[in-house]
């Protein structure tokens, strides 16, 4: 089971939390990172902190959640390393998996209900990278160093 990391701004706390109580209930090693408090906060910096936790092999995978999922989604990628996708179906988080293997999914609490967001997330988890054609496009994206 995927070590799996999330973090999210003021905007996404509640559904964090719901994400994060289904993959701890399904087996994955769930390290949350907040924030709990509503206070307004800055998205950049929970996205960079996530992406960190992955970039640095400390969680397999990170899902991070913003109201839009545009925001976070920008921040964790500018971290070397970090494929993120904003998902709002489930293909798109299969495909991000699948064919970019993307090791980040994000979420917009304010675009996406939760039963939605929980399928989403579950098609990100269970999917795996198919390698092959794919694998030559990725690191096109960012030639692998180790
Ligand atoms: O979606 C976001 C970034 O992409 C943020 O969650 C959003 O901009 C926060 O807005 P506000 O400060 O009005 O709650």
């Amino acid at each position: 089971m995927p070590r799996i990391v999330l973090s999210s701004d003021h905007a996404a706390i509640a559904l964090r939390q719901t994400i994060a109580t289904h993959i701890a209930a399904q087996g994955h090693d769930v390290v949350d990172i907040g924030p709990t408090t509503p206070e307004s906060t800055h998205y950049p910096k929970h996205g960079q902190a996530a992406a960190e936790r992955v970039a640095s092999k400390d969680c397999d995978l990170g899902i991070i959640l913003c109201g839009t999922g545009q925001g976070i989604m920008m921040a964790a990628n500018k971290v070397k390393g970090i494929r993120c996708g904003v998902c709002s179906d489930t293909f798109s988080a299969r495909m991000i998996r699948a064919h970019n293997d993307a090791n980040m999914l994000s979420l917009g609490a304010r675009v996406i209900g939760e039963g939605l967001a929980l399928d989403i997330v579950d098609a990100f988890v269970s999917t795996a990278f198919e390698g092959g054609r794919h694998a030559a496009r990725v690191n096109m994206i960012e030639p692998a160093t180790d």
